[in-house]
C-alpha cells in the first residue's frame, strides 16, 4: 500500500477507534487505563492496520521496568499513534508507584500528528491518567528539547522508541547529548529488524560512541512473532 494510502488508513482507524470507545459506558474505562489499552487492542485485532504496541511486547517492558532500581519515574515516548502504548506506561507507572501517584512521575508521548494527539488526550482524560501522561504535539526531538529548556525533563529512565526507524538514532543521542540517562535508565526500541532500524542497532551493540565518559549502552534483542519486527532493549 501507498504511504499516502496507509496514512489515511491509519486516520480512518483513529476515527472508528473514537467512535467504537466513546459509544461505551464510560465507566468501562474509568480510572481503568489497563481496560482502556486492552480494548484498543481488541479494535486493532478486529480491524487491522494498526501498528499498536501489543499486550506481549509491553509484557516483557513491563519486566524490565518493574526490575528498575530506583523506580522508573520518567517515561518518554517518540510515536503516540493512538495511545496504546502511552496508556500502558501509565498504567504501569500506577502499578508500580501506587494510585496516589507522585507529582515527579510522569510519561511524555510525542507524535506531530494532530489527529492522534487529541485522540489520545481524549483517551487519557477518559481513564484518568491526566497529570501523569503528557500528550505533547510535535516530533520527539523538538518536544524534548522544550521541555527540559521548561526543566520539566531532567532525567530519563525510560525512551520509548516507536515512530519512525530513521529517527531513532538521532533521538536516542540526543537524549545522550542532553544528559538525561542515568545508570539504569532503559531505551527500547520496537521494529529494529522490520522495518529495521540498522544504525540504531549498530550504535547501541557498539556499546554507543565509544568516546571517553560517554554513555554505555549494554543491549538485549527480544525476537516476538507478529506482523511486525522484534523488540530490541
Ligand atoms: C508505530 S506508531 C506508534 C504506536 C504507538 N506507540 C502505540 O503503541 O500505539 C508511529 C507514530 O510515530 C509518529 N511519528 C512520526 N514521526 C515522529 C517523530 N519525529 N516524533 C514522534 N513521533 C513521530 C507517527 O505520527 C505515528 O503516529
Amino acid at each position: 500500500m501507498a504511504d499516502n494510502n496507509l496514512q489515511a488508513v491509519f486516520a480512518k482507524r483513529a476515527e472508528e477507534l473514537r467512535e467504537y470507545i466513546f459509544s461505551q459506558p464510560a465507566s468501562n474505562f474509568e480510572n481503568n487505563p489497563w481496560a482502556l489499552a486492552d480494548a484498543i487492542e481488541t479494535f486493532a485485532n478486529e480491524k487491522g492496520h494498526m501498528m499498536i504496541f501489543r499486550a506481549k511486547k509491553l509484557a516483557v517492558a513491563k519486566e524490565a521496568l518493574v526490575a528498575q532500581s530506583p523506580a522508573p519515574r520518567t517515561i518518554l515516548e517518540f510515536g503516540t499513534f493512538v495511545g496504546k502504548s502511552a496508556l500502558a506506561w501509565g498504567a504501569m507507572l500506577r502499578d508500580i508507584h501506587g494510585e496516589n501517584v507522585p507529582e515527579d512521575v510522569n510519561v511524555y508521548t510525542f507524535d506531530p500528528n494532530p489527529q492522534m494527539v487529541a485522540l489520545t488526550r481524549d483517551l487519557v482524560k477518559l481513564c484518568g491518567l491526566e497529570g501523569l501522561v503528557h500528550v505533547v504535539e510535535g516530533p520527539g526531538s523538538e518536544c524534548l528539547n522544550k521541555l527540559v529548556a521548561e526543566g520539566k525533563v531532567t532525567s530519563v529512565d525510560m525512551a520509548f522508541f516507536d515512530h519512525w526507524e530513521k529517527f531513532y538514532l538521532s533521538d536516542l543521542q540526543l537524549i545522550e547529548e542532553l544528559k538525561l540517562w542515568r545508570e539504569g535508565s532503559l531505551a527500547i526500541a520496537d521494529n529494529t529488524d522490520m522495518p529495521g532500524a540498522p544504525d540504531y542497532l549498530a550504535y547501541v551493540r557498539a556499546g554507543g560512541s565509544g568516546v571517553d565518559g560517554a554513555v554505555k549502552y549494554e543491549t538485549k534483542s527480544i525476537e516476538t512473532k507478529g506482523t511486525r519486527g522484534p523488540v530490541s532493549f
